[in-house]
C-alpha cells in the first residue's frame, strides 16, 4: 500500500516539533516502533490503513531506539507504543499491538471537531501538555491505559490488594519457577525491548532451557524485582534462584564462558 500523505517518518526531535506545531488542533498518532519487533510489522500495516481512513489525523512513525530523546520524553518503555495528541496535548497512550483499541481511541478522540481545542476550554480528555524536552506525561493514571483512558480506579476496589509481603513471596516464587528465569519486556517470541530481544538471542543461541516472565504485564513485580535484586532495569536473568544481571553482565559472562558453566554447573 502506498504511504498516505498524512503518514510521516520522524527524523529528529526538531522534525517532530515542526510536524506537531504545524496545526495545534490536529490529532496526531505517535507510533513508536522497531524493525526487529514482530508486532510492529502488523502495526505498520494497521497504521497505514488507519491513516487512509483518518485522513485528517497525522500519523508519525518513530524509531524508538534511534530517537531515545523522543521515546524518553514520552516515557515509552516498549514497542509498539502509541501516543495520541491534539497539538501538543496528550489525549491517551496505548502499549502493545492492539488494532481494535487503537481504532477505538481514534474514534473517541479524532471524531471530535478539532475546533474544540481552539475554544477557551481545555480538551476534556487532555491529561497534560507535552513541552519539548520535558516529560510528556504528568498523568500516571494514563500510563498503560487504553483508548479514552476510561478505566476507573474505583472498579478495582473489589479486588483484594496484594500486601508487600505477598508480593515479595510471589517474586521469590517466580524467581525459582525454573532453573533459568528471564524477567523481560514481552516474551521470547515477541520481545518488546531491544535489550530483552538480545538476551533472548543469547539464551536461544546456547539452546538454554528457560522460562520468561513479562514484567510489562505486572507493575508490582516490575518494581519489586528492582528492589529485591537491587537492579533498576530489565532484562533480569535469574539462574537457580540467584540474580545474575542484565544484558551487559550476561554478554560478559557469555564471552568468558561463564554463562553455560553457571547454568550447567
Ligand atoms: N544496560 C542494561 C540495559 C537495560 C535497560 O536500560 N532497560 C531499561 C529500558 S528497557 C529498563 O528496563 N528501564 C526500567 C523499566 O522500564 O522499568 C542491561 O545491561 O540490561
Amino acid at each position: 500500500m502506498a504511504t498516505p500523505s498524512n503518514y510521516h517518518r520522524v527524523e529528529t526531535p526538531a522534525h517532530l516539533q515542526q510536524l506537531l506545531s504545524a496545526d495545534l488542533h490536529r490529532v496526531s498518532v505517535l507510533y513508536f516502533r522497531a524493525d526487529w519487533a514482530e508486532p510492529c510489522k502488523t502495526m505498520d500495516n494497521v497504521t497505514t490503513e488507519l491513516a487512509t481512513r483518518w485522513d485528517q489525523v497525522l500519523f508519525l512513525s518513530i524509531e524508538a531506539e534511534a530517537l531515545p530523546d523522543i521515546s524518553e520524553s514520552f516515557e515509552v518503555d516498549a514497542v509498539p507504543y502509541f501516543i495520541l495528541l491534539r497539538g501538543h496535548t496528550l489525549l491517551t497512550r496505548l502499549s502493545g499491538a492492539q488494532p481494535a483499541v487503537l481504532s477505538a481511541a481514534l474514534k473517541s478522540h479524532a471524531s471530535k471537531p478539532s475546533t474544540l481545542a481552539s475554544s477557551s476550554h481545555q480538551p476534556v480528555a487532555a491529561k497534560t501538555v507535552y513541552q519539548p524536552g520535558e516529560q510528556a506525561s504528568g498523568a500516571p493514571e494514563a500510563r498503560g491505559t487504553v483508548a479514552g483512558g476510561a478505566q476507573d480506579d474505583d472498579d478495582e476496589d473489589d479486588v483484594d490488594e496484594e500486601s508487600d509481603e505477598e508480593l515479595q513471596k510471589r517474586c521469590e516464587a517466580l524467581m525459582t519457577q525454573s532453573d533459568v528465569v528471564l524477567f523481560m519486556k514481552g516474551d521470547r517470541n515477541t520481545p518488546r525491548c531491544g535489550f530483552s530481544q538480545k538476551i533472548v538471542g543469547i539464551l536461544e543461541g546456547h539452546k538454554v532451557d528457560y522460562t520468561t516472565f513479562d514484567i510489562l504485564n505486572d507493575e508490582g513485580v516490575r518494581q519489586k524485582l528492582k528492589e529485591i535484586n537491587e537492579w533498576p532495569t530489565f532484562p533480569q536473568l535469574v539462574i537457580k534462584g540467584e540474580f545474575v544481571g542484565g544484558l551487559d553482565v550476561v554478554k560478559e559472562m557469555e564471552e568468558a564462558g561463564e554463562l553455560l558453566e553457571m547454568i550447567q554447573g
